[in-house]
């Protein structure tokens, strides 16, 4: 028979083989940031219906504590809190692993993303100081826009905490790619989930650059055709805001991706190999401070940025001006920051 001691033993290594434990029992706690918007609660939605998900705490200055008692109702096994309102702001990312941030407004027809900015700017400062403060090495997915500075913003108060890690923030830029499967499948007549196609640049018209060229499986187009599908690209968030007419952006395709997003970050953080998604980050690929590419991610975020990869002269040709349009986004960004 066991010893006492024995079994203390045994007892304490269980505990530590949870702890370190890479399989994908582990999972996460996640907190939503902005979880009561039109892409909030369906992203909530997914996470919540996730397996992967352990944890999952919803903040927003309105609504939340109705969102998470709803979802409390779902029978999977993640448990949901609702915090409302900057006094709950700090507890809601108490343990936050991964911190998705959905807060800000959303542009009506006529506006460009940019003009967000004065709006979303100082939301996503303010969540990214108290992430800094509370839960410093959680993986952050920016969403609000416009992700072309709002990501500057969270690195530049990071930064000024004392606790910035750049394999640590990310740009959610993962409609951009879903967006480009569902129209190459749709051309081609391929099953959309069988289709990836990186996106590189940034998030608003022309720095949106899909490779179209590294796609899998290859596609072929004529060159107007390449242009106007690259161009559909670009524009497709406008398309939705459009179509949306003055009721908001894009919500539930943004979910989705989001949730895509999410997943990944968490399988990867729980030892899975070989996760690779694009995301805007802190880059030196090329001469902007920030740039998406595809990424492998791992337990500390990214492992390793896989560069642009071979690219066509039409695509190299969006390269130059994506990078001179990010450079004062970034910039706008980063001023921001240090007047505010
Ligand atoms: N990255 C992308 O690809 C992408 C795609 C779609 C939308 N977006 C952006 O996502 C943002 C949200 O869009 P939406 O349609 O969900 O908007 P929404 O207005 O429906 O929801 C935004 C939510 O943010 C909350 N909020 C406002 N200030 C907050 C604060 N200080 N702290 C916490 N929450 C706060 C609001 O109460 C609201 O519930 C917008 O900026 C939009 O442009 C980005
Ligand atoms: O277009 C927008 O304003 C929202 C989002 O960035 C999108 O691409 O759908």
């Amino acid at each position: 028979m066991a010893s006492r001691r024995t079994l203390s033993l045994l007892n304490n290594l269980k505990k530590d083989a949870k702890f370190f434990s890479t399989s994908s029992k582990d999972l996460a706690k996640v907190a939503v940031m902005g979880a009561s918007g039109g892409i909030g609660q369906p992203l909530s939605l997914l996470l919540k219906q996730s397996p992967l998900v352990t944890d999952l705490s919803l903040y927003d200055i309105v609504h939340t504590v109705g969102v998470a008692a709803d979802l409390s109702h779902m029978d999977t096994q993640s448990k949901v809190r609702g915090f409302v309102g900057p006094d709950q702001l700090k507890s809601s990312l108490e343990g936050a692993e991964i911190v998705v941030i959905p807060a800000g407004v959303p542009r009506k027809p006529g506006m460009t993303r940019d003009d967000l900015f004065n709006t979303n700017a100082s939301i996503v400062r303010d969540l990214a100081r108290a992430c800094a403060e509370v839960c410093p090495k959680a993986l952050i997915g920016i969403i609000s826009n416009p992700v072309n500075s709002t990501v500057p913003i969270a690195s530049e108060v990071f930064a000024e905490a004392g606790a910035y890690d750049p394999n640590r923030i990310f740009g959610v830029t993962s409609l951009d790619v879903v967006r480009s499967n569902a129209f190459i499948a749709e051309l081609k007549g391929l099953d959309p989930q069988k289709v990836n196609c990186p996106v590189i640049g940034g998030h608003a018209g022309i720095t949106i650059l899909p490779v179209i060229s590294q796609c899998t499986p290859s596609v072929s187009f004529e060159p107007d055709q390449l242009k106007a599908l690259t161009e559909r690209i670009q524009d497709a968030g406008t398309e939705v805001v459009k179509a949306k007419a003055g009721a908001g952006s894009a919500t539930l395709s943004m979910a989705y991706a989001g949730a895509r997003f999410t997943f990944s970050l968490i399988r990867a953080l729980n030892g899975e190999q070989g996760i690779i998604e694009c995301a805007y980050v802190r880059s030196d690929v090329t001469e902007a401070k920030y740039f998406s590419t595809p990424l492998l991610l791992g337990p500390n975020g990214i492992e390793k940025n896989l560069g642009l990869g071979k690219l066509t002269d039409f695509e190299q040709s969006l390269v130059a001006p994506a990078v001179e349009e990010l450079k004062k986004n970034i910039k706008k960004g980063e001023e921001f920051v240090k007047k505010h």
